[in-house]
């Protein structure tokens, strides 16, 4: 939560840095730049008049917007430095004589608009008072109705209290329009407001009570003095007035937590008051003290009390939880009863009050319709759970569960390939998967909430079902903070989520051998994949046979993704292999250049192919000439470490990913690569080992969790060889011993502009040399004179230091006037560490 400071550097927020920025005097002036930018009431003014106008920024901001050779007068009872284009002097605005000064220097001009910033301060600055500037509101509108014209703007700043409807009563008798609106850049903790009138009618006689404070301001008895005016009279001492609570002068208005509690209207008392008081119960009172004591008065919640007015709907829910909460405990009625209705003296707290109200009671409708239909689905859901097991025991058919569909041709969709597919009811049920179909179903709700809200529905469950349910739901969470953590498991998942298994089906089958069951699935969702747009019996029947022809020749020969992986020159020298047809080669590579794939080209090829094309057999040729290289060289580009799970799936993605094939030889592979290569291996060798108790798995019925270990930990440990351990390692240290980016740019940077200085030289000495009226002497000097002044380091500049202080502090970037190196320093810090200094000298 953003609790806004009203001292010290809580300040200086953007606003206030803005305005250091654009030369503001205060950060005021963004309040007069945001109100004419929704009124827009400077740009048609000739004249204005600025009442209460030091230090100047909105006298700033006027001459910045009104036209060329307008007007602008600003008076304060602060002088005010010049500004170009306005005219001011230092005056109280509720006397006569201040009324009279403004009459010079108008003459017969009468003003377009009169601003009105005063603010009477007294005490701290969060404690306001009010009255006098509800007063001091209704003198600049005295003023504005004696200067402005028929049609004028007029704008003040008001403090919300008991005062400010009638002055809005008052503003409204004068002007047309009359908007009440806080800019942004006003601070949230503040109770200014700013009204802007706009239209003044410019009556003809105006009752002097309508601009008497005694008269407008009705519970006034003793008239109130100006406040500033104390300033300059100190004796003067300020007057208790009606209006406000007795020994309550200021806004700030604190009551104790348990009233909140104990209240029928917690709502009125978040509205009027700026603080819920828990720490009296040092003082011994009894209800504060439970409730200082209980474990739901959270940090949190003591945050909220410690300031409503910065507070947002988030808070106040938060709170009126709290309040339920404790309410309950501490037996009180739950439920509202009763509503005290709001004051109102405090209209604009009592619309946001309301406003919440009324969101709340939306809320609440909405949730409780979204809890019924989560229990109406969840009890759906496992109704279908039952019946498939029943079906899976014969006591039901698929029909009963309303699986059955009528298809377009009359046919029911139980028959059709393509509707069960969609459904992957008939995958599954082939493979007696029922249970994980409805447990698929009952998970999604899950995730999606339903059954976590701890409703009471779940009475007819085991309590073996409500276990592995529970289960099954911290595995979930678990899983998504996983998720959220990990950036490679986000990544892996989103690949599993596309269908994008193909890489995942082949490292699969690598590392536990090829076949098993996962093999149909893929199957049987290309095939689903490839007939989407066709809904007849034949084409699904048709996209089978071609799926289990290509995988029939991929028996023969290899899958292109296979053949890809076997493509790359460490499998170059392997005989009988790639004994793949000629005609079916050149198609693949071309398929795969044309696709931007290149699994089986390295970098160089990579870019050779972006040149004039080598035909197929040029292209063989070089890889042979290359991979001989290597293997002459003993130069094995692998990167796999044995054990880095991790970093083995941030291969593969990178392989997926386009890139250069490099990554994703393992060592076992190379291992494999070796053993064929000495012939302690052969290809049928291989394929018969494929053939282990980690290919053939049982994963029906099993909980995702489990499924998820197993694939994790329960694979085949093929052995490595120290070659292929050590070349791994080698690979890993070049990888480290490579600079990071930032050098690599800042070493590239440094050697450019050493060739343009190279070039430069040149070129001055080409023209040196090409310089007849020189002798060839006075050449040679001049161009090694060029040579060793270009050899010379610069002198580093030396670095400024600068102080932060004044206009400076709070500034972000370069100071004013400050050229070249410079270094902010903060003289407080030069003074607390010669404090400190004197501190141990004397010890
Ligand atoms: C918030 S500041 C005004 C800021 C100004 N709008 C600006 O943009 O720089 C309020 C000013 O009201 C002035 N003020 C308060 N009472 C006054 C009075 N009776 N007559 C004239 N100025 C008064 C104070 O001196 C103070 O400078």
């Amino acid at each position: 939560m953003a609790i806004q400071k009203k001292h010290g550097k809580g300040r200086l927020d953007k606003w206030y840095k803005l305005a250091k920025e654009k030369g503001y005097r205060a950060r005021a002036a963004f309040k007069l730049i945001q109100l004419n930018k929704k009124y827009g009431f400077l740009e048609k003014s000739k004249v204005v008049l600025d009442l209460c106008a030091a230090p100047g920024s909105w006298c700033q901001v006027c001459a910045e917007t009104m036209p060329k050779d307008s007007i602008i007068v600003g008076v304060d009872l602060s002088p005010i430095k010049p500004i170009p284009k306005v005219i001011t002097f230092q005056s109280d605005i509720t006397t006569e004589k201040c009324r009279a000064t403004i009459r010079t220097h108008l003459k017969t001009w009468k003003a377009d608009c009169v601003l009105h910033d005063g603010a009477p301060n007294v005490g701290t600055a969060w404690v306001q008072d009010s009255y006098n500037q509800a007063e001091l509101a209704l003198h600049s509108l005295k003023l504005a109705t004696e200067f402005l014209v028929e049609g004028g703007a007029f704008v003040t700043k008001v403090f919300r209290s008991k005062d400010y409807n009638s002055l809005l009563w008052v503003l409204n008798q004068l002007f047309t329009k009359v908007h009440a609106t806080k800019p942004p850049s006003s601070r949230n903790v503040s109770a200014e407001i700013f009204v802007v009138c706009l239209g003044f009618k410019a009556p003809k006689r105006i009752d002097p009570r309508l601009l008497d404070p005694r008269s407008v301001f009705e519970d006034l008895k003793d008239p109130a003095p100006n406040n500033e005016a104390k300033v300059y009279n100190p004796e003067v001492k300020k007057r208790k007035r009606e209006g406000y609570e007795e020994g309550d002068y200021t806004q700030f208005k604190e009551i104790a937590a348990s009233e909140f509690i104990q209240t029928t209207d917690p709502i009125a008392i978040l509205g009027q008051y700026n603080r819920l008081a828990l720490e009296q119960a040092k003082n011994g009172d009894v209800a504060l003290a439970a409730l200082d004591k209980l474990p739901e008065t959270t940090d949190e919640i003591r945050h909220c009390c410690a300031d409503l007015k910065v507070l947002g709907r988030k808070e106040f829910k938060l709170l009126l939880k709290w309040r339920l909460r404790v309410r309950e405990i501490f037996g009180f009625p739950t439920k509202k009863t009763t509503k005290t209705p709001l004051a109102e003296e405090v209209a604009e707290v009592e619309n946001m009050d309301e406003e919440l109200r009324i969101q709340e009671e939306l809320q609440r409708i909405k949730d409780k319709e979204s809890h019924k239909k989560k229990r109406e689905r969840r009890k759906e859901n496992e109704k279908k759970q039952k019946d498939i097991v029943r079906m899976q025991m014969n006591m039901t058919t698929p029909m009963d569960i309303g699986m059955e569909q009528e298809g377009p041709r009359g046919e029911g969709a139980m028959f059709r390939l393509k509707t069960i597919d969609q459904t992957e009811a008939l995958r599954r049920v082939a493979k007696g998967k029922m249970v994980k179909v409805a447990e698929a179903e009952t998970k999604k709700d899950r995730d999606s909430g339903i059954g976590s809200s701890g409703e009471t529905d779940d009475e007819s469950d085991g309590e073996a079902d409500r276990l592995e349910r529970e289960l099954d739901n911290m595995y979930d969470q678990y899983r998504e903070k996983k998720a959220a953590a990990d950036a490679k498991y986000r990544a892996k998942r989103a690949r599993q989520e596309h269908g994008d298994d193909e890489w995942e089906g082949v490292s699969e089958s690598e590392k536990e051998g090829s076949g098993g069951d996962d093999d149909d699935d893929d199957m049987l969702e290309e095939d689903s994949s490839d007939d989407s747009d066709t809904e007849e019996r034949g084409d699904t029947g048709k996209s089978l046979i071609r799926d289990l022809d290509s995988t029939a020749q991929d028996g023969a020969g290899l899958s292109k993704r296979a053949r890809g992986f076997f493509n790359q020159d460490i499998f170059q020298t392997i005989p009988g292999l790639l004994d793949v047809p000629e005609e079916e080669e050149e198609g693949e590579e071309e398929g795969a250049e044309g696709e931007g794939e290149g699994e089986a080209m390295d970098v160089d090829d990579k870019e050779e192919s972006d040149d004039e094309l080598p035909t197929i057999q040029e292209q063989k040729k070089m890889r042979k000439e290359k991979s001989a290289r290597k293997q002459a060289s003993g130069d094995f580009e692998i990167v796999k470490d044995h054990d880095d799970d991790d970093d083995w799936e941030d291969k593969e993605k990178k392989a997926k990913d386009g890139r250069p094939n490099i990554d994703i030889i393992t060592a076992e592979a190379m291992t494999l690569a070796h053993q064929l290569a000495r012939g302690e291996k052969t290809a049928h060798d291989i394929i018969d080992e494929g053939y282990n108790k980690y290919a053939f798995k049982d994963r029906d019925g099993l909980p995702d969790w489990f499924l998820d270990d197993e694939t994790r930990h329960d694979k085949p440990h093929k052995p490595i060889t120290k070659e292929a351990a050590q070349a791994i390692k080698e690979k890993l240290r070049a990888y480290n011993a490579r600079p990071i980016k930032k050098v690599a740019e800042a070493r590239a940077r440094k050697k450019f502009k050493q060739v343009q200085k190279l070039e430069k030289l040149k070129k001055k000495a080409d023209l040196l040399a090409g310089d007849e009226g020189m002798s060839e002497k006075e050449k040679a000097t001049s161009i090694a004179k060029l040579m060793s002044s270009a050899a010379r380091k610069k002198r580093k500049q030396p670095v400024r230091v600068v102080k932060a202080a004044g206009m400076n502090r709070g500034i972000s970037g370069r100071p004013k006037g400050v050229k070249g190196r410079y270094k902010m320093v903060d003289p407080r810090m030069k003074k607390e560490m010669r404090a400190l200094k004197r501190i141990s000298k004397k010890k």
